[in-house]
């Protein structure tokens, strides 16, 4: 029998409607009243690492997860199962996907519907990552997320819903597998990342998104010496409105990395137009295009890579290879 160790660390899968209607997280997480459900099926070690709706998780309940499970699977572990609030979860996904050097499985679940509501789709969701993270083929795949019967990569899944119960989708390249009575089937593989550890997180470094007719008022607001680093999200293949450019050069001369994304929902960034404030100038003035990943995903990988203390040429490297 698999020896799992579940983690619960909050969201709507922990809580329950109080008496005007409202989602709070209780004393005692519900789920924990399901636990024998499962006995005969794996040895489950159930810990409350945190009770946390996810909007409140930081990268320090992120590195202090990394922790537990680097201690679990030296303990001999087979698997790990995290539930947690959705808002988030693609952050937290990505961050133990980048960091973890683990081969057992880790898989990430939450909930869109509270304990006590109709169809709440928690407990299924818990069976279902169970599952996976008893599957012999999740082993080696990184930190995968399962929810509403599909298995995704931590890479590149993200919440396209507020309240949908498919809510988590991968955009461009799609699941890695599917949630079957018995077990995950497997039919897609991601290419391998190389996993980059670190021992501390980093502050203060800043997501903003362009828009039309966008200027230099928010990059002037984080010319400041604690700033750490930029995510840019970029309009469609990675351009940016011309009048952003003076503030964004005062940020590169200070040595301030930033990374520019798209905005778009499917496809890359690339350097594609000649045109002021196109791709082709951002690349020349400095700016570093990461392919594939959202701005909330490019800003955790930024974060690891500065903690693990690359800098210049290493660090552009890193950035840009987001699929190899
Ligand atoms: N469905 C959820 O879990 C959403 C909730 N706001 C959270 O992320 O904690």
């Amino acid at each position: 029998m698999k020896h799992i160790l579940v983690l619960h660390t909050g969201g709507t899968i922990a809580m329950s409607e109080n008496e005007s209607g409202g989602l709070t997280p209780g004393a005692a997480n519900p789920l924990m009243a399901f636990n024998q459900l499962f006995k005969g099926k794996y040895e489950l070690e159930v810990e409350e690492l945190f009770n946390l709706p996810s909007p409140h998780m930081t990268p320090r309940e992120m590195l202090q997860l990394k922790n537990r499970i680097m201690t679990a699977e030296a303990a001999g572990i087979d698997g790990v199962v995290i539930t947690h609030g959705t808002d988030t979860l693609e952050e937290t996904a990505y961050f133990l996907d980048l960091t973890l050097p683990a081969q057992i499985p880790v898989v990430i679940t939450g909930a869109m519907r509270s304990s006590d509501e109709i169809g709440s789709d928690g407990l299924y969701n818990l069976s279902s990552a169970l599952k996976t993270a008893a599957s012999p083929g999740a082993r080696g795949k990184g930190v995968l997320v399962v929810m509403n019967d599909e298995v995704h990569s931590a890479r590149f899944v993200t919440k396209t819903h507020t309240t949908n119960v498919s809510t988590f989708r991968t955009p461009t390249f799609g699941p890695l597998g599917i949630i079957e009575k018995n077990g995950a089937k497997f039919f897609q593989e991601l290419t391998n990342q190389s996993r980059c550890d670190i021992d501390h997180v980093i502050d203060h470094i800043y997501l903003l998104k362009a828009y039309a007719g966008m200027d230099g008022t928010l990059f002037d607001a984080l010319n400041q010496p604690a700033t750490n680093g930029l995510i840019i999200e970029g309009t469609g293949a990675g351009n940016l409105p011309p009048q952003t450019l003076p503030a964004i050069q005062k940020l590169l001369d200070r040595n301030i990395p930033i990374i520019l994304v798209s905005r778009c929902f499917n496809g890359v960034a690339e350097p594609v137009y000649a045109y002021k404030g196109g791709g082709q100038e951002l690349a020349k003035m400095g700016l570093i295009f990461c392919q594939g990943l959202n701005g909330q995903k490019a800003r955790i990988k930024l974060l690891v890579a500065l903690a693990n203390g690359k800098s210049g040429a290493a660090l552009a490297t890193y950035m840009r290879d987001a699929i190899s």
